[in-house]
C-alpha cells in the first residue's frame, strides 16, 4: 500500500488566496509578523473548503455518469452532502477505482409498505460497503453522520480527493509516493522547490522558463528510471517524517501549554498565529533545501562538475538527501523539544516567556518537594529503626517481668504463711476488753477501774470492800480505756480479716452485759458516719476491698449467711417464708466449709453450746 502524507488541512492544504510559493515563503522569512483576524481567517477557511469540496465534486462527475447528473460542480455543502448520503456515487466510483471492492450496490432502492425506513436501510447499506472498502484500502475515512447535517463534510472531500490521489497514484503507474489534493512528483523539486510538496497548488508560476527546461532535460536525461522514483520516494518520507514529527511536536507542545495554564488564550486566531508561524519556519528550510539541492542540480547541468555517470549522479543525490535530511530533523527537533530532558521550549513562541517562568517555578517545587519527601524518608526508616530497637527492649523487660513476677507470687505465698503464723502466735483466741467511759448522767460517778496496764492488765476496785478483796486483777489479751477510738479497737482485729481471704476461719464476737457497749463496739453508734463505724463495718468494708485487690490474682466469692440466736432458739433472718426461720433443734453447729468470718452483729449473751468453735482450720 502507498505511503500518504498527513492531511492536516491547516499545514498542508493552505488555501490559493494564502498560499505563499517559493519568493512568498521567503518573504515569510525576513522576521516580519503577519496577522489577520478571525473573521478573515474563517472566510480563508471556508473559501479552501469549498474548494476542496468543488475539486471533489468535478471528480466524481468525472468518474460517474451519475453523479454528473445529480452533483454540481460547484455544489453547496448541504448538497454535496445530500447527494452523496445514498452512497450511489461512492460505490459507483469506487467500484471504478478498485474493481469489485463494493460486490453489491443498491441501484434502485425498493419502496415498500415500510417506505422511507426501508429507503434508509438500503442506503445505509452502500454507505457501510463503500466505508467497510475504503478502511480496508487503508485509505481516510469518515462517518456515515458526517453527511448527515452538522457533520463534518471536510472529512468526507478528504475521503473522496484522498480516493483521488489513490486513483490517479495507480493510474499513473504506482510508483513512488502519492497524496491526495496534489501528486508527488520529481518534476515539481526545480520548479516548485520543495514547498510545492505542502500542496499543488503552492508552485511558484515565477520561476524561470529556462531553469525548467534545463530540469526537463535533466529528467529526459533520466529517463524517470525507477531509480529516481527511489530517491523521490526517499525525499517525500524524509519530508514526511518532519512534518509528522512537527506536527506532533506542536501538538504537544499546545496540550502542555493549555494544560499547564488555564489562562492560555485558547482562541483559533492564537492557534493559527502559531501554526503559521510553524508553517512558516518549516517552509523556509525546505525552501534552503531546495535551493541547495536546486544550484547543486544546476551546477551538474551546466557542467560545473566533471561528467558523472548515472549511478554516480544517484549516489550523490542519494548521499546529499540523506544528509541534508539529518540536519532538517535535527532542526525540528530543536523546533519542538529541547534534548536530553525532554523539557519544552518555547524560544519560537513569543508569547510563552511568562509560562517558562512558571514552569521553572513548578520544576523548582517539584525539586524541593521531592528532596523533603526524601528527607521524610528517611525519617521514617530512622524511626522505624528506633521503634525495632524499642520492641526489642520491651520485650526483653516484659521477660523480666515475667520472671519477676512468678518470683513475686512465691514470695507472696511466703508471705502469706509467714503473715498468719504471726496470727497464730498472737494467739488463736484473743480476748480483748473495753472500758465503757462514763456517759453524760453518769460524769459524776467513780470509776471502778484503778488501773490499766500495757500488758492486757485491769484492776477493778470494789470500794464497798476492804483490804485484799477491794481489788481485783484480771488480765486480758489487751485492754482499751474508756477514751479509745473505733478506729484503735479495730486495729487488733484488722490482721484477721486478710487471714479470712487466705483460706483461715475467723469469729469475733463482743460478751457483756445489757449496756456494757458491744452494739457500740461491733455496729457503732452511727452507721452513717465512717469515723464511729464498728468492728462489723470494717471488717466487711476490708474484706471486699483486700478482695477486689486480689482480683487479678484470685477470684472470690462471698456468701452471707444472718442467723439470730435468741432463748436458746437459732433462726435464719435471710429466710422469706416466716415458718421455716426456725431451726428444727435447740442445738446450733456451725460447719464451715470455706473460709468463714463470723461476726456478732448485737448481744451475745453467751451461754454457748458447746460445741461451739471457732477455731482456725
Ligand atoms: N465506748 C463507749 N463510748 C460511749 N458510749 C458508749 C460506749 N459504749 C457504750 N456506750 C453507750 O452506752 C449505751 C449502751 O450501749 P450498747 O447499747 O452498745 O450496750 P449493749 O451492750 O449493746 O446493750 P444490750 O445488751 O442491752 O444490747 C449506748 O447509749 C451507747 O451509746
Amino acid at each position: 500500500m502507498p505511503h500518504e502524507i498527513s492531511p492536516n488541512p491547516m499545514l498542508f492544504n493552505t488555501p490559493s488566496k494564502n498560499s505563499r510559493g517559493l519568493k512568498g515563503l521567503n518573504s515569510l522569512t525576513n522576521g516580519t509578523e503577519e496577522f489577520i483576524d478571525d473573521r478573515e481567517l474563517a472566510q480563508r477557511k471556508a473559501e479552501a473548503a469549498a474548494a476542496r469540496r468543488n475539486q471533489a465534486a468535478e471528480w466524481l462527475r468525472q468518474m460517474d455518469h451519475g453523479a454528473a447528473e445529480v452533483l454540481p460542480s460547484e455544489p453547496s455543502e448541504e448538497h454535496f452532502c445530500l447527494s452523496l448520503r445514498n452512497g450511489l456515487i461512492l460505490c459507483n466510483v469506487l467500484n471504478k477505482v478498485n474493481p469489485g471492492a463494493i460486490p453489491k450496490v443498491v441501484e434502485i432502492p425498493i419502496i415498500d409498505t415500510e417506505g422511507a425506513a426501508q429507503t434508509a436501510i438500503q442506503y445505509f447499506e452502500n454507505m457501510r460497503n463503500f466505508l467497510v472498502a475504503v478502511g480496508r484500502m487503508k485509505l481516510l475515512t469518515f462517518e456515515v453522520s458526517d453527511l448527515e447535517k452538522g457533520g463534518s463534510s471536510g472529512k468526507v472531500v478528504d475521503c473522496i480527493l484522498c480516493l483521488k490521489g489513490y486513483y490517479e497514484w495507480r493510474e499513473s503507474g504506482g510508483v513512488g509516493v502519492w497524496k491526495y489534493g496534489g501528486t508527488v512528483r520529481i518534476s515539481s523539486f526545480p520548479k516548485g522547490s520543495p514547498s510545492s510538496l505542502i500542496g499543488s497548488e503552492s508552485a511558484d508560476e515565477s520561476v524561470d522558463e529556462s531553469e525548467s527546461s534545463q530540469f526537463e532535460e535533466l529528467l529526459e536525461y533520466l529517463h524517470l528510471s525507477s531509480e529516481v522514483s527511489l530517491q523521490e520516494s526517499k525525499v517525500s518520507n524524509a519530508l514526511t517524517f518532519l512534518f509528522d514529527h512537527l506536527g506532533i511536536g506542536l501538538l504537544q507542545t499546545y496540550l502542555t501549554e493549555t494544560n499547564e495554564l488555564d489562562d492560555f488564550p485558547m482562541n483559533s486566531m492564537v492557534i493559527d498565529i502559531v501554526l503559521r508561524k510553524a508553517v512558516k519556519d518549516l517552509s523556509a528550510l525546505l525552501i534552503s533545501q531546495g535551493n541547495q539541492l536546486g544550484i547543486f542540480l544546476k551546477n551538474m547541468l551546466k557542467g560545473n562538475c566533471k561528467p558523472l555517470l548515472k549511478h554516480e549522479f544517484l549516489r550523490d543525490i542519494s548521499n546529499y538527501i540523506d544528509q541534508r535530511s539529518g540536519l532538517v530533523s535535527n532542526e525540528f527537533s530543536k523546533f519542538c523539544r529541547c534534548s536530553g530532558k525532554g523539557k519544552v521550549v518555547y524560544h519560537d513562541i513569543g508569547y510563552s516567556v511568562d509560562k517558562i517562568n512558571i514552569l521553572d517555578v513548578q520544576q523548582k517545587q517539584l525539586e524541593e518537594l521531592k528532596a523533603s519527601f526524601h528527607m521524610t524518608k528517611l525519617e521514617v526508616q530512622q524511626a522505624h529503626l528506633t521503634w525495632g530497637q524499642q520492641l526489642k527492649k520491651i520485650a526483653h523487660h516484659t521477660k523480666d517481668l515475667e520472671v519477676a513476677s512468678s518470683s513475686y507470687h512465691k514470695v507472696l505465698e511466703e508471705n502469706r504463711q509467714l503473715y498468719n503464723q504471726v496470727q497464730d502466735l498472737k494467739g488463736a483466741i484473743r480476748v480483748y476488753c473495753r472500758v465503757k467511759p462514763f456517759v453524760h448522767e453518769q460524769s459524776d460517778e467513780e470509776s471502778t477501774v484503778e488501773y490499766i496496764g500495757e500488758n492486757g492488765n485491769i484492776m477493778i476496785v470494789n470500794r464497798h470492800k476492804q483490804g485484799k478483796d477491794a481489788r481485783k486483777m484480771f488480765t486480758f489479751n489487751k485492754v482499751f480505756g474508756g477514751n479509745t477510738t473505733q478506729q484503735q479497737i479495730y486495729e487488733d482485729t484488722q490482721p484477721l480479716i486478710r487471714s479470712v481471704l487466705d483460706g483461715f476461719n475467723v469469729c469475733i464476737f463482743a460478751y457483756g452485759q445489757t449496756g456494757s457497749g458491744k452494739t457500740y463496739t461491733m455496729s457503732g453508734p452511727d452507721m452513717t458516719t465512717e469515723d464511729t463505724w464498728g468492728v462489723n463495718y470494717r471488717a466487711l468494708r476490708d474484706l471486699f476491698e483486700l478482695s477486689e485487690a486480689r482480683m487479678d490474682v484470685i477470684n472470690y466469692e462471698v456468701g452471707v449467711q444472718i442467723i439470730e440466736i435468741y432463748n436458746e432458739q437459732v433462726r435464719d433472718l435471710l429466710v422469706i417464708d416466716g415458718s421455716n426461720r426456725k431451726y428444727p433443734s435447740n442445738s446450733f453447729f456451725f460447719f464451715f466449709d470455706h473460709p468463714c468470718l463470723l461476726l456478732c452483729l448485737d448481744n451475745l449473751h453467751i451461754r454457748y453450746p458447746k460445741q461451739f468453735s471457732a477455731q482456725r482450720s
